[in-house]
């Protein structure tokens, strides 16, 4: 790495021990200079013997302050020792705030206090700190923040009071805070009323439901300022401006945990205060060239449907309805006749088996999802097991199923740590690669036997079979190495699934329906159209770090 000009550098006390203190560009570091008696030819020398050395990065430290004034008569004696007297009546300390890494990608803010010789060298350490602080553009200054005090466990307003505006308020970050009254009251206030270039950012806190108000609030206004029709699918949309902050407090707050690696308020809005920026690919849904919603997560029809459908009913169970409701719909065992159809992400690379991890700084996120020709070849995705044809470009899978899935992202939350569409081991598909992962489970496979005993064999052996798939939610394996689990990535662009479960083929019996969930809010109606919009809208996330090997809080690195 290139080393850094020094901007600062002074002998400085931490808890009363004597340390070498520097400040450039990228990092700020702090060595213990030991002092120590060495015998040299008969006489005394006191000589200096570098032991623990840290460091921050600059991008890390969260604010900088002068410490309280009595911090430091503790380190007089200790100052008197090196010659040097702190300047009376002055603060000559500082403290630096810095995030912390914890276990499970979860961040915290500590802080660091450095006693200094006098009130004049204090004030340059403030200073200094302080104007490498406001070099880093990409840190908000003023947010609007929309809190939704009724999704999760109804804690939204305490989590952030408790737990966010105390991080902000540190990090010198003003606040505009609309606690919503009502359904779609934080969409409609961003699309018709709030003046965006007042602020550098919007924070949602709340769960998926929340996030998802926030998206249609800004893409609707977006669209409508560059004068593009939601309506038409064909429509390339605009990417907003402005970035997304998600302090989650819903029930499960799966696009917060897939973009940070964990649901923990501190560590979201630290997040936001370093001013990450993670692009997200976002899925117009429409139906009969009418624009119905948006989803950045999860699509799912049958299976997740249901379980949504009758989780709502639940609500007052708070986030453990979803276990109900999908034990009890799992038990009923619904399937659903309908058609998929969809163009495979052939040119795409992180389709859902390739061995690539999308993890921060993503090299397939940042280009384009692009594949050069021969890398196509090696990452082309498999050949469909069941049920499949194909129409042109298009691969149309026909059948009934226990579930149809569309994952934009990984889906991971605490009840499925590495995804819906996980599948190598710490494998998790894209955060924005263009495309959305589809997988469908049949539940007949394509020439049904036509013995009423052997179907009997097959629904139980294919309800045994789904409860494996399901249960790989919640675990690591691959999902697609299941016979009568079919996957792929679905590319972007234009349109991605026509036709969707179609209703019942004209067979003279009655077609049952399931409805969509759409990053957990109902879709009605069964037909639908989907298209992926790379990177329309950015987060202040980074995606998943690679966890470094440690027991407990151990920033900054010792180096
Ligand atoms: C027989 C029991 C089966 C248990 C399977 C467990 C698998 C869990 C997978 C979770 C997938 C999550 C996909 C996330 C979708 C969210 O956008 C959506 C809304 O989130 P929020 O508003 O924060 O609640 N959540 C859901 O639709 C919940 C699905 C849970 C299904 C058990
Ligand atoms: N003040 C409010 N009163 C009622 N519903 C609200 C309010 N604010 C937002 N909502 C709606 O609450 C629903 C649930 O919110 P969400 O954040 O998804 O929580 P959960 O994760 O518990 O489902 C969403 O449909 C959202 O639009
Ligand atoms: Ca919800």
């Amino acid at each position: 790495m290139e080393k850094q000009p020094r901007l600062l550098s002074s002998q400085l006390l931490l808890k009363n021990r004597v340390f070498e203190v520097t400040l450039n560009r990228a990092l700020l570091t702090w060595k213990e200079i030991q002092t120590k008696k060495k015998r040299v030819y008969g006489s005394i020398h006191s000589t200096f013997k570098v032991a623990g050395s840290y460091c921050v990065p600059v991008p890390e430290i969260v604010a900088v302050r002068e410490a309280e004034a009595d911090s430091r008569t503790k380190d007089e004696g200790r100052w008197q020792k090196l010659s040097q007297k702190p300047t009376e009546g002055y603060p000559c300390a500082f403290t630096v705030s810095y995030v912390e890494r914890g276990r499970q990608h979860r961040w915290r803010c500590s802080d660091v206090t450095f006693h200094c010789s006098d009130w004049t060298l204090c004030q340059q350490w403030v200073q200094s700190i302080r104007e490498q602080l406001l070099l880093l553009t990409s840190r908000p200054k003023h947010l609007l923040v929309y809190i939704n005090p009724y999704g999760g466990k109804q804690q939204g307003k305490l989590i952030y009071e408790e737990k966010v505006a105390p991080l902000f308020s540190r990090a010198s970050i003003s606040t505009d805070v609309i606690v919503t009254e009502y359904a779609n009251h934080a969409r409609d206030h961003l699309k018709m009323e709030a003046d965006l270039k007042k602020y550098d950012g919007v924070v949602c806190v709340g769960g998926d439901g929340m996030f998802s108000e926030i998206v249609h609030g800004l893409v609707s206004r977006t669209q409508a300022d560059c004068g593009v029709d939601q309506n038409c699918a064909e429509e390339k949309l605009v990417p907003c401006g402005i970035r997304i902050g998600i302090i989650p407090a819903g029930s499960t707050d799966c696009i917060c945990y897939a973009t940070v690696g964990t649901n923990d308020p501190a560590t979201s809005a630290l997040h936001v205060i370093v001013g990450d920026h993670q692009p997200l690919d976002v899925c117009s849904v429409h139906h009969n060239n009418t624009f119905l919603r948006y989803s950045v997560s999860l699509l799912g029809y049958g299976f997740y449907g249901d379980v949504l459908a009758d989780s709502e009913r639940k609500r007052w169970m708070g986030p453990a309805r979803y276990n109900f409701s999908g034990v009890k719909t799992f038990l009923t065992h619904h399937h659903y006749e309908g058609t998929v159809s969809f163009l495979p992400a052939t040119d795409i690379l992180g389709n859902p088996r390739d061995k690539t991890k999308c993890r921060a700084g993503c090299y397939i996120c940042q280009h384009n999802g692009k594949l050069l020709s021969e890398e196509a070849q090696l990452h082309k995705m498999e050949e469909p097991v069941s049920c499949s044809e194909t129409e042109g470009d298009w691969r149309v899978i026909r059948g009934k199923f226990l579930a149809i899935n569309a994952a934009t992202m990984s889906c991971a939350c605490p009840r499925s740590p590495k995804g819906l569409s996980a599948c190598g081991p710490h494998h998790r598909p894209h955060l924005a690669p263009g495309s959305t992962s589809c997988v469908t489970s049949c539940a007949t496979p394509a020439r049904p036997h036509p013995h009423p005993q052997v179907l009997l064999q097959l629904s139980i052996l294919l309800k045994i079979n789904f409860l494996r798939h399901l249960l790989r939610h919640t675990n690591k394996d691959d999902q697609f190495d299941l016979a009568f689990v079919e996957g792929g990535g679905a590319r972007g662009g234009k349109r991605l699934f026509r036709q969707i479960c179609r209703d019942h083929p004209a067979c003279g019996c009655t077609p049952v329906n399931s409805s969509w969930n759409c990053d957990g809010e109902i879709l009605p109606h069964a037909t639908i159209e989907v298209g992926v919009h790379r990177q329309l809208i950015r987060l202040f996330a980074r995606g998943i770090e690679d966890q470094p090997l440690f027991e407990d809080f151990c920033t900054p690195s010792v180096i």
